[in-house]
C-alpha cells in the first residue's frame, strides 16, 4: 500500500546526527501578487535554503540575507523570482569568500533568467559578478524525480511535476515524521497525485489563485480554482495538513467560501499567511 493513503507512521528515531535541528519553514509570501499586505511567494527553509523567490525576500535583514546558501525556484514567472537578482545585489559586497549562493531549477527556467533576465539588459549578469572566477551567483539544473541534499542541515528535497504554462515543478522535503509538500504554480496534474504516492504526506501547500467566477483565467493560466482543486483534494487524506497558497490579492473570502462548499465532510484547510511560521517532520 502507497505511504501517501496510509495514516501517519509512528515517530521513527531519525538516522541523522545528533545536531540535525527539526526543519522549520518561514513563509515569506504566499500571495498570487502584490498588494499592501500581499507578498508574492517565498518560503525559507531552516535559515538558508530559499523555495522561489517571489517579493516575500525583501522582508528578511540584511543578515537573513546573508545566510541564503540556496534558492529553488519552481518556475521561471517573476512573482517566484524576482527576487534573486535583488538578493545577489544586496549581498554580493558582504559574501566574500562563501561562495556563490546555489539557484537550483530546470534547464528551461534557468535559460529564462539567462536570456531575459541576467542579460546586462535587465540586470547585470550576476553569474559572473563581481568576479567571473568567484560570483555571487550560480545555476544548476534539477530534473523532476531528482531528491537534492541542500542546506547545512543536508535536507532531502524531491523534485516533483507541476503543470503551468511554463515548464514547473513543486518541491517535497523529506523527513523522518512525514513530508512536507509545495506543489508550485499548477493546474489540475494527475502525475503530482502520482509522485506524491511515494511519500509520507502530511503537510501539503497548494495553490489556488482564483474564484470560481474567473475559472477560465485559472484553465488558461493553468491555475486552480474552487472546483478544480476540489477535485484534487478528494484524493487527499483526511489527516494531511492542507493550506492554501497563491490566492489572488484580494479574492481570499471568495475563495475559502467556494472551497468550503465543495469539500467532502472531514476535508479541512486552511490560507497560508505570511510570517507563519511550520514545523516540518
Ligand atoms: N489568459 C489570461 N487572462 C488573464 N490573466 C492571465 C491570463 N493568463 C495569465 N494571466 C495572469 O498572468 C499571471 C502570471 O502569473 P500567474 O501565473 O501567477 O497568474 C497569471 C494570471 O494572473
Amino acid at each position: 500500500m502507497s505511504n501517501f493513503l496510509a495514516q501517519p507512521a509512528a515517530p521513527v528515531v531519525s538516522a541523522a546526527s545528533p545536531e540535525t535541528r527539526p526543519a522549520t519553514l518561514r513563509v515569506l509570501g504566499c500571495s498570487g501578487s502584490i498588494a499592501r499586505d500581499c507578498r508574492t511567494t517565498a518560503f525559507l527553509l531552516d535559515d538558508d535554503v530559499l523555495i522561489d523567490a517571489g517579493t516575500g525576500v525583501g522582508d528578511l535583514s540584511l543578515d537573513e540575507l546573508l545566510r541564503v546558501d540556496h534558492v529553488l525556484l519552481s518556475h521561471s514567472h517573476l512573482d517566484h523570482v524576482l527576487g534573486v537578482p535583488l538578493l545577489a545585489d544586496s549581498v554580493l559586497r558582504r559574501r566574500q569568500g562563501r561562495g556563490p549562493i546555489q539557484v537550483h531549477a530546470l534547464p528551461q527556467t534557468l535559460a529564462v533568467l539567462r536570456q531575459h533576465l541576467f542579460n546586462d539588459l535587465l540586470w547585470p549578469d550576476f553569474t559572473r559578478l563581481p568576479q567571473p572566477a568567484q560570483p555571487v551567483l550560480s545555476l544548476h539544473e534539477l530534473a523532476v524525480g531528482q531528491t537534492l541534499e541542500l542546506g547545512a542541515q543536508r535536507r532531502r528535497i524531491r523534485v516533483l511535476p507541476a503543470r503551468h504554462t511554463v515548464p514547473a515543478v513543486g518541491y517535497a522535503v523529506l523527513g523522518a515524521g512525514g513530508d512536507f509538500v509545495y506543489t508550485g504554480d499548477t493546474g489540475p496534474n494527475p502525475a503530482l497525485w502520482e509522485a506524491l504516492r511515494g511519500l509520507n504526506l502530511r503537510q501539503l501547500v497548494i495553490e489556488i489563485a482564483f474564484s470560481e467566477g474567473d475559472r477560465a483565467i485559472a484553465t488558461d493560466s493553468l491555475h486552480h480554482c474552487p472546483s478544480t482543486l476540489a477535485a484534487e483534494l478528494a484524493q487527499v487524506p483526511g489527516h494531511v495538513e492542507v493550506l492554501l497558497t497563491h490566492v489572488k490579492p484580494g479574492e481570499m473570502p471568495t475563495v475559502l467560501a467556494e472551497l468550503a462548499a465543495r469539500l467532502g465532510p472531514g476535508r479541512a484547510v486552511t490560507a497560508l499567511r505570511a510570517g507563519q511560521r511550520l514545523s516540518l517532520g
